[in-house]
């Protein structure tokens, strides 16, 4: 088992007026191709824990914070956001809650989109995922022409559409009916599979991900202290390298 990210000590905190709050990483190793539903309540810092590991948001402090052979703690510390972006290019899929489509491009254009910004064309696949989902007599439509399920499974296409190696998706059962959400997130975790990417999927729901098959890691959560800060742990046992 190849670890494909890796965190140690990882700490990000907010302090507003209003509900400061502070999430902490002891431990979280994911493999290459794992995937692993991420469950906590609203508000316990799964979309911030997400944004990090989207390298679109720099902890406040990590031991070690490494993705895809990279360390990414040295490239925040160097400031170094277009190396982040590049990385993020390549290797890292966003399933959105809705599905977060460019209303003016076609399903095709908006499925390539990904591809296009990792420079990595290649419309057979585009194509093939579209077969995969069941979206291929959507290609020529806008998003506007599509159910909601179709978005979403759009949404589910451009996100591996470039061949990443990790894919985030932040509550993607949110805007679709509960009957479809079940689905959506068994396609998910199928279609990952199929590309060998590796799954990370927030929800406030971990029942509804361990029926589609996810393992779940659920946070520690502790109310607000004498400091008034609320905190949220998400640790998970370190994972062996191969030899
Ligand atoms: N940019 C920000 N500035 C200040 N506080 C923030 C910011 N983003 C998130 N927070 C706070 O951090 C905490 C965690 O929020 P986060 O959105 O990560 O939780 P969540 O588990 O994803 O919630 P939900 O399930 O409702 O989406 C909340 O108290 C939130 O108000």
């Amino acid at each position: 088992m190849t670890v494909l990210l890796s965190l140690r000590g990882l700490h990000k905190a907010y302090r507003g007026d209003a509900a400061p709050f502070a999430l902490d990483v002891p431990a979280f190793d994911l493999a290459e191709g794992e995937a692993l539903a991420l469950a906590g309540p609203s508000g316990s810092g799964k979309s911030t824990l997400l944004m990090m590991l989207a390298l679109a948001t720099p902890p406040d402090a990590a031991e070690e914070f490494t993705f895809a052979g990279q360390d990414i703690t040295r490239h925040w510390r160097a400031g170094r956001r277009d190396a982040l972006a590049e990385l993020r290019a390549r290797c890292i899929g966003v399933v959105p809650q809705t599905g977060g489509l460019l209303p003016f491009l076609t399903v095709e254009g908006n499925i390539a989109l990904t591809q296009r910004i990792a420079d990595r064309p290649d419309a057979a696949r585009v194509r093939a995922l579209a077969d995969e989902l069941g979206i291929r007599a959507q290609l020529g439509k806008r998003p506007a022409a599509l159910s909601v399920g179709q978005r979403q499974r759009v949404s589910i296409a451009r996100a591996l559409a470039h061949r990443p190696s990790l894919v985030l998706a932040d509550e993607p059962t949110a805007s679709v009916h509960p009957e479809l959400a079940d689905a959506v997130l068994a396609l998910l975790k199928r279609e990952c599979a199929a590309a060998g990417a590796a799954l990370l999927v927030a929800t406030h729901d971990p029942d509804r991900a361990a029926r589609a098959g996810y393992p779940v890691l659920v946070c520690e959560t502790h109310a607000p202290g004498a400091d008034g800060i609320a905190r949220s742990v998400f640790a998970r046992a370190p994972l062996a390298e191969a030899a």
